[in-house]
């Protein structure tokens, strides 16, 4: 068995839905209120878990779509709709997960720069921050609509460092699918994926990544301290 890397890191990036924080029957119920208001068929909260991750108008998409049509015009009109919604559920159900308040306040005390870096939109990230009381922690938020791309778009993760005053190369990003360690990856940057999270319906141990997590703490194992 190879031995666990450590990296030299001065910042951390989390992924936000899924990573941080449970949001999935937050999203389900403000999906299942639009599909219903549209008069759609709902969909069962494993279905929405496997939408997730390329942010809110991908989801509202695939839930308009899979396994039935809808038009470009009909789509638009329930992404709409779903932010009404969300607006109103954000939090409401969200957890944090286990592990995390630990981990950001032991990464804080290493003295790392941290940032959230997520395709869900601003007006979305920053609140629900607020509301799970985590929002403290981080130096930057980088969100789905802050630039025009989002992950697997390596331009969030350059943003997100630029902010902070670190080369991507000292960084580490943590992450749930796919979307996160390509970005990385992309960027020339380590990834750990966590195994709770969301990650499209792919198995996580498949996706290519420097270590996977099964509670955020073991992280701070891949971080070389001084
Ligand atoms: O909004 C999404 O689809 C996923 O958001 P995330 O990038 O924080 O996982
Ligand atoms: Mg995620």
């Amino acid at each position: 068995m190879s031995a666990r890397p450590r990296f030299a890191a001065r910042a951390v990036l989390f992924d936000l839905d899924g990573t941080l924080l449970d949001t999935i029957t937050d999203l389900a119920d403000a999906a299942n209120l639009t599909l219903a208001e549209l008069g759609r068929p709902l969909r069962s909260q494993d279905e929405i878990h496997s939408f997730v991750g390329k942010g809110i108008p991908n989801l509202v998409r695939r839930c308009m779509t899979e396994g039935t049509q809808a038009s470009d015009a009909e789509i638009d009109v329930a992404i709409g709709v779903f932010r009404r919604h969300y607006a109103v559920v954000n939090g409401a159900r969200t957890r944090i997960y286990p592990g995390i308040t630990d981990t950001l306040d032991a990464m804080r005390a290493l003295g790392l720069k941290l940032a959230v870096v997520t395709n869900k939109a601003e007006a979305f990230s920053l609140p629900l921050l607020e509301r799970m009381g985590i929002a403290h922690h981080f130096d930057t938020v980088i969100s789905g609509d802050t630039l025009d791309v989002k992950k697997p778009d390596p331009a969030v993760v350059r943003l997100a460092c630029e902010r902070l005053g670190v080369a991507t190369a000292d960084a580490l990003m943590i992450g749930d699918s796919a979307n996160d360690a390509l970005a990385a990856q992309a960027a020339g940057m380590p990834v750990l994926l966590v195994t709770y999270g969301y990650s499209e319906g792919v198995p996580v141990d498949t996706i290519e990544c420097d270590g996977l997590l099964s509670i955020a703490t073991e992280a701070l194992q891949y971080i070389a301290t001084a």
